[in-house]
C-alpha cells in the first residue's frame, strides 16, 4: 500500500540505488531498490509489478518522450542520489529538474488519502480537502498542473517547495509532504488543513472586523512575514486569499508559488512583474527590478488598510491607474526618490504636478493608533516601510484595545474564496430564476407599467452585470504569478495580447491621469502594459468589496502579468 510519510528522513532510508543513465534500467533498479527499502521495514511497497508491467513500458515511453522534448537543466544533485530518489518513489522527470527540494523526502502515495471536496482553485492548480488514511488527519492537497511537464514550471514548482521547507513558523503554512509517484506525471502539495482565508472570511455575509480581530490577523501576518524576511524570502504575493486561518484563529501564510530568496546584502535583479495588482507597490509599478522587504511590507499596509475600511483601498484595474490611485491617496514620489531609483519607467510615469499625500484625511476614521503604521507601511519610499519587526513594535499593536487572541475570534463557517465565488453563483442563479419569473408575470401583466418598473429584478440584473464586468476587467488585469509558465504568447487573453505586437497606447489613458507627457516618444519601450483602460467604477464599498475584498478581485487581476514575464 502506501508508503512512509512525507517528511524528512535518513538518507540512509533510500539507499542502494544503482539506477544510471538509462531511464528503463534505472526503473528496473529502483524497483530491487525499493524492495529493499521495504524489507528494511521503513517503507511499504505496492507489490504488484506484473500488472503494472503494461503501463510501465508505456510510461517509459512516455517518459523517454518527455525527457527528449524537454531537455531540463539536470538537477544539481550527484547521480547517485537522484538514482536514490527514484528508488525512494519519485518520479524521474522530477528528481532530474529539481532533486534539491525532494532531497531527503519520501512520496507519500496517493491512495492513502482521502478526497473529500475541492475547496480551491488557482492559476496552475486545484486544491482538495482530503483525509490522510494513515493518520486520520484532514489535510489540504494542491495537485499542481504542469504544462506538458514543461521543465520551466516543474522549476518554479520546485522553488516553492524549496522555500517552502526553508520556513518554520507559526504563522507561515507548513508543507507536510509530497504526494506522487514514479509512474505519476502529476505532483501534489500535502498542507495542512485551513478552514478560511482572509478574502473568503472578508467577503462572509455579516463578517465585519473590530478592532482587536484586525490586530490579531495583522499581527499574525507581520509575524509570519518576519521571518520570512529573517530567512531571506521574499512572498511577492501577499493578499487575503493567500492568507489562510484555521478553525483557532491562527493565521497562515500560504501560496509560495511566487516567492524568491533574496540577499539583503547583495543586490541581484528580480521580475517586477510579481504581486497582485491592488497590493502591488509603486516601485514594481514603475518598473524596479532590485527590490527588498518593502515589497511584503506595502502589501501589509493594504492589507491593514483594507481590513479597517471595510474595502480594499487601492483597487485599480490596470497597471497605470494602479499607480494613479496610489499617486492620488499616498503622493506622488519627491525629487530625491526619482533620483536615488532612476526606475524604468520614470519618465513615463513621472507627474506632472506632483500628488499631496492624502492618508490622514482618507482614513480619519481608522483608529488614530493605527494612522502611524499605514503611513509607514504605504510610504512611498520603500526604506521608509523599513521592516516587519518595525511594524509588531509599533503603537498600533501596544495600544488598547489590544489584539485578541486568536482563540478568541468568532468560530465562522468554513469560508473561502471559492466559498464566496459559489455564494455569488448561486446568487446569480436565483437571479436568473426570479427574471425568468419576472418575464413571466410580465408577459400576463404586460398592460401594467408599475409592474414592469418595479426595479428588482433588473437592478440586481444591473448590479451583476457590473460585477462580471469587474471580473472580466480583473481578468484582464495583471495576475501577478508574471514569472509563472504559460508563454508569453498567451498573454492577454482577455485584455490586449502582449509581446512584440503590444504598444501602450497614451490615447487609452484615461483623461484624468496627468502623468509624463512623454508617453509618444517612450512608448516604443513599453510592451507589457496589461488590461483595457476603462472608466472607472465607483471604488466605494459595500457590495463590490464582497466580491473583490482582501485579493478577491486581484487573485484575477494579476494573472496576465504572472504569465508575461520570466524571472530575470
Ligand atoms: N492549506 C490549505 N487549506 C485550505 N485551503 C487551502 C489551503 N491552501 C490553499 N487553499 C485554498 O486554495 C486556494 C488556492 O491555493 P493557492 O493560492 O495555494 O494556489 P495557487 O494556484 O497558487 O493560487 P493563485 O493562482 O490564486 O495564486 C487558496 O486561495 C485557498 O482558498
Amino acid at each position: 500500500m502506501g508508503c512512509v510519510l512525507g517528511r524528512e528522513v535518513s538518507s540512509g532510508v533510500v539507499n542502494d540505488s544503482r539506477g544510471g543513465n538509462n531511464p528503463v534500467a534505472q526503473s528496473r533498479e529502483n524497483d530491487d531498490s525499493i524492495s529493499k527499502v521495504d524489507k528494511s521495514g521503513k517503507v511499504e511497497v505496492q507489490n504488484n509489478e506484473a500488472e503494472k508491467e503494461k503501463v510501465e513500458d508505456s510510461h517509459k515511453l512516455q517518459e523517454k518522450r518527455r525527457r527528449s522534448r524537454t531537455n531540463p537543466k539536470p538537477s544539481n544533485l550527484p547521480k547517485q542520489t537522484l538514482g536514490e530518489q527514484v528508488a525512494a518513489g519519485w518520479p524521474s522527470w522530477l528528481s532530474d529538474i529539481c532533486g534539491e527540494a525532494l532531497s531527503g523526502w519520501i512520496p507519500r502515495k496517493a491512495n492513502t488519502f482521502e478526497k473529500i471536496d475541492k475547496i480551491g482553485q488557482g492559476t496552475y492548480s486545484n486544491v482538495y480537502k482530503a483525509k490522510d488514511t494513515m493518520t486520520g488527519k484532514i489535510v489540504a492537497l494542491k495537485k499542481v498542473r504542469f504544462d506538458n511537464l514543461e521543465p520551466e514550471s516543474v522549476r518554479f514548482m520546485a522553488r516553492e517547495i524549496l522555500i517552502m521547507r526553508h520556513l518554520d513558523h507559526p504563522n507561515v503554512l507548513k508543507l507536510e509532504g509530497l504526494v506522487t509517484s514514479r509512474m505519476s506525471c502529476s505532483l501534489y502539495l500535502v498542507f495542512e488543513y485551513m478552514d478560511h482565508d482572509l478574502a473568503g472570511l472578508a467577503a462572509s455575509p455579516g463578517v465585519k472586523f473590530t478592532e482587536p480581530q484586525v490586530k490579531c490577523y495583522v499581527q499574525q501576518l507581520l509575524s509570519g512575514l518576519e521571518h520570512c524576511h529573517k530567512r531571506r524570502v521574499l512572498h511577492r504575493d501577499i493578499k487575503g486569499s493567500n492568507l489562510l486561518i484555521d478553525d483557532g484563529g491562527v493565521l497562515k501564510i500560504g501560496d509560495f508559488g511566487l516567492a524568491s530568496f533574496f540577499d539583503p546584502d547583495h543586490k541581484h535583479r528580480m521580475t517586477s512583474r510579481v504581486v497582485t495588482l491592488w497590493y502591488r507597490p509603486p516601485e514594481l509599478l514603475l518598473g524596479a527590478t532590485e527590490y527588498g522587504v518593502g515589497i511584503d511590507l506595502w502589501s501589509a499596509g493594504c492589507i491593514l488598510a483594507e481590513l479597517l475600511a471595510g474595502k480594499p483601498i487601492i483597487p485599480g484595474r490596470t497597471e497605470v491607474e494602479q499607480l494613479h490611485k496610489i499617486y492620488k491617496l499616498c503622493g506622488s514620489p519627491s525629487e530625491e526618490y526619482w533620483k536615488k531609483y532612476k526606475l524604468p519607467n520614470a519618465t513615463l510615469f513621472k507627474p506632472r504636478e506632483p500628488y499631496r499625500r492624502c492618508i490622514k484625511e482618507t482614513f480619519k476614521d481608522f483608529p488614530p493608533s493605527s494612522l502611524p503604521l499605514v503611513e509607514t507601511l504605504l510610504a512611498i519610499d520603500p526604506i521608509e516601510r523599513r521592516t516587519a519587526t518595525d511594524a509588531l513594535n509599533s503603537e498600533f499593536f501596544s495600544t488598547e484595545p489590544y489584539a485578541c487572541e486568536p482563540s478568541s475570534l468568532p468560530k465562522y463557517p468554513p469560508s473561502k474564496e471559492m466559498d464566496a465565488k459559489r455564494r455569488d453563483d448561486e446568487a446569480r442563479r436565483l437571479r436568473a430564476a426570479n427574471k425568468t419569473q419576472g418575464d413571466v408575470s410580465k408577459k400576463q401583466h404586460s398592460r401594467d407599467r408599475r409592474v414592469r418598473a418595479i426595479p428588482a429584478p433588473g437592478a440586481n440584473a444591473e448590479l451583476q452585470q457590473n460585477i462580471d464586468r469587474r471580473r472580466l476587467i480583473s481578468h484582464a488585469n495583471a495576475k501577478s504569478k508574471s514569472e509563472k509558465f504559460p508563454p508569453p504568447h498567451q498573454d492577454g487573453a482577455v485584455g490586449f495580447p502582449l509581446g512584440i505586437s503590444q504598444r501602450f497606447d497614451p490615447a487609452a489613458v484615461p483623461h484624468d491621469i496627468p502623468f509624463s507627457a512623454s508617453f509618444s516618444s517612450s512608448k516604443d519601450h513599453i510592451r507589457t502594459w496589461s488590461g483595457p483602460l476603462v472608466d472607472e467604477p465607483s471604488s466605494a464599498g459595500g457590495p463590490r468589496r464582497k466580491k473583490h475584498g482582501i485579493g478577491g478581485g486581484t487573485r484575477e487581476s494579476s494573472k496576465l502579468s504572472r504569465q508575461t514575464i520570466r524571472e530575470s
